[in-house]
């Protein structure tokens, strides 16, 4: 897509996480190929005013451990099963951005060899600054860890300058609003108010270590055409925490 000349990117590089479930759009499970194509164009977006995007995808449309364990399957194994999921979606992910012709690597925590690259940090930041969009995938590669804390490490880990959460809501509220329709939303938020209110939009792990180095959040609904334009050129989206 082309960039208008007037649109100067404020973050140079972000971490965008997409949780499992946006991928499946209608459906109850699964990936709809419409919504890979339109997350396509958006980041596609992204890389044509010079901005460059790595990506953390989750895996609860397919999987998740904690409910195949609350189901009765070990636990580990579970995320195990998570994980790979994971790593489905990033295939699925690299190939609509290649069909958008953008430049895509895919590298998983867990060595995958034949199907993906292990992940390797500078080898990733030398991809980065080649303009490819990375894909991180099977999460932080262990289990009893969510895909929000590999968002955040990854983030941390190639110093982006800011972890973009792409949810179902539209930011961060003082209840969940998909339950509390008097939920009132937040415009920014320190991270001890996230955790001291108990804010349930990311898990603790994840907030901690966004804390701990200084990583701004930006919790956003990912629905709205040119979303994630408007962000990196500052205007005001979702909830930052920071
Ligand atoms: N205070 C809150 N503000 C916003 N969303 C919240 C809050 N508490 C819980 N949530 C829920 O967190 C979800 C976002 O987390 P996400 O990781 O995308 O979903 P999931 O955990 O189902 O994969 C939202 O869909 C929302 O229902
Ligand atoms: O570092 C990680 C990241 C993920 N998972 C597993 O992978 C599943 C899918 O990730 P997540 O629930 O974070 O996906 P999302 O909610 O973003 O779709 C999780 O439920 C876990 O079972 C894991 O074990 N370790």
């Amino acid at each position: 897509m082309p960039a208008s000349s007037k649109t100067q990117p404020r973050y140079k590089r972000v971490l965008l996480k997409l949780s499992g479930e946006a991928l499946m759009g209608e459906h109850e499970f699964g990936i709809d190929p419409k919504v890979l194509d339109r997350m396509a164009l958006e980041i596609g977006a992204l890389i044509g005013i010079g901005v460059q995007v790595g990506l953390v995808i989750g895996g609860g449309n397919l999987f998740r451990g904690a409910a195949l364990n609350a189901a009765g399957m070990d636990r580990v194994t579970g995320d195990h099963m998570g994980m790979l999921a994971t790593v489905m979606n990033g295939l699925a992910m690299r190939d609509a951005l290649e069909r958008s012709n953008i430049r895509t690597r895919v590298m998983s925590a867990i060595p995958m060899s034949g199907i993906v690259e292990h992940y390797d940090r500078r080898r990733a930041v030398r991809d980065l600054k080649d303009g490819d969009v990375v894909i991180f995938c099977a999460g932080t590669g262990n289990p009893f860890f969510t895909t929000d804390s590999a968002a955040c490490l990854r983030g941390i880990e190639i110093e982006a300058d800011a972890v973009l959460k792409a949810t179902k809501v539209d930011g961060v509220y003082s209840a969940d609003p998909m339950t509390d329709p008097s939920a009132v939303k937040y415009d920014r938020l320190t991270y001890d108010e996230v955790l001291d209110k108990k804010l349930g939009v990311m898990d603790l792990t994840a907030i901690c270590l966004a804390r701990d180095h200084g990583m701004p959040l930006r919790v956003f609904n990912m629905t709205a055409p040119g979303v994630l334009t408007r962000i990196v050129t500052g205007e005001p989206e979702g909830t930052l925490v920071e």
